[in-house]
């Protein structure tokens, strides 16, 4: 089975694929927007795609990838991140002049790197592509921050572990498929999209009815509309018992919105 992923072996898409699916190729892609063309053509079968983290939050413009290319959400994955400073054999924090790491990696270490004085830092397009190519060329005076994993696999010396600015810090990933799977007997978790009516008290009347209906919503984010400049819509987590509640719930919140979609319907994942 052909799964894409952002990054090449060693990135954290890579770790969060292999733990979701027992026998996969993966096809590795330079962007998120790659990723979810790969899906969207049918060149890969799935995406798991990184969506949010708990230091960061959410990435936004993942979201609106999975919008415009109408990707459906089939699983969940919390991968836990442990970043590492490493750079080429014999180099100490005190020769680093640059940090080269994806922007999320960055993002995640930044009181680590607020105290490294006259620092570059360099956003690269997955930290194990910037693991991979420290070591190629050789490149003293560089660093990256990536995982464990990556410092073996391309034989980088760690200098630096636990850099992230939580000593807990987790991603959330996503499985995107292009066709919705049947939600199962296990499904207990579904991500919704909608706009409100802009009348005084929309959005509570609809979370008040997902509490009635008993589910517990467990994320609300918006989202800009960029044809409609400051005008948002929500995309909302919600976990139930029975698949039946939850179906009960849509049918009635579909009179409380304009307009409504289920991006997904899939079974939740513990951190
Ligand atoms: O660059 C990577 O390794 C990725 O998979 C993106 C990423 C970066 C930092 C945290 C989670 C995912």
């Amino acid at each position: 089975m052909k799964v894409a992923i952002q990054g090449i072996a060693g990135s954290y898409h890579h770790q969060a694929a292999t733990a979701l699916f027992e026998e996969a190729t993966m096809v590795e892609c330079d962007t998120f927007e790659q990723l979810a063309q790969s899906v969207d053509r049918g060149e890969s079968q799935a995406g798991v795609m990184a969506i949010g983290n708990s230091i960061a939050g959410s990435i936004l413009p993942n979201y609106g990838l999975l919008q415009q290319y109408q990707l459906v959400i089939t699983a969940e994955y919390f991968l836990p991140i442990n970043h590492c400073l490493m750079a080429i054999a014999g180099q100490t924090l005190k020769d680093i002049e640059e940090v080269q790491s994806h922007p999320m990696a960055l993002l995640q270490c930044k009181p680590f790197l607020n105290d490294l004085e006259n620092t570059k830092l360099v956003e690269t397009d997955d930290t194990a592509a910037a693991v991979m190519r420290i070591k190629r060329n050789h490149l003293k005076g560089v660093a990256a921050i990536a995982s464990s994993i990556a410092a073996s696999l391309y034989d980088l010396e760690i200098i630096a572990q636990d850099i992230q600015e939580e000593k807990l810090n987790a991603t959330r990933f996503v499985v995107v498929e292009k066709a919705s799977q049947p939600e199962t007997e296990n499904s207990n978790k579904a991500t919704l999209n909608f706009t409100t009516t802009h009348e005084a008290g929309s959005l509570s009347r609809i979370l008040s009815l997902f509490a009635r209906k008993g589910l517990n919503l467990s994320k609300i984010q918006s989202i800009p509309i960029p044809e409609q400049p400051f005008l948002f819509s929500f995309v909302v987590d919600v976990e139930f018992v029975e698949l039946q509640m939850f179906k009960d719930a849509v049918r009635e919140v579909k009179s409380l919105t304009k307009e409504f979609n289920i991006m997904g319907i899939y079974k939740a994942a513990t951190l």
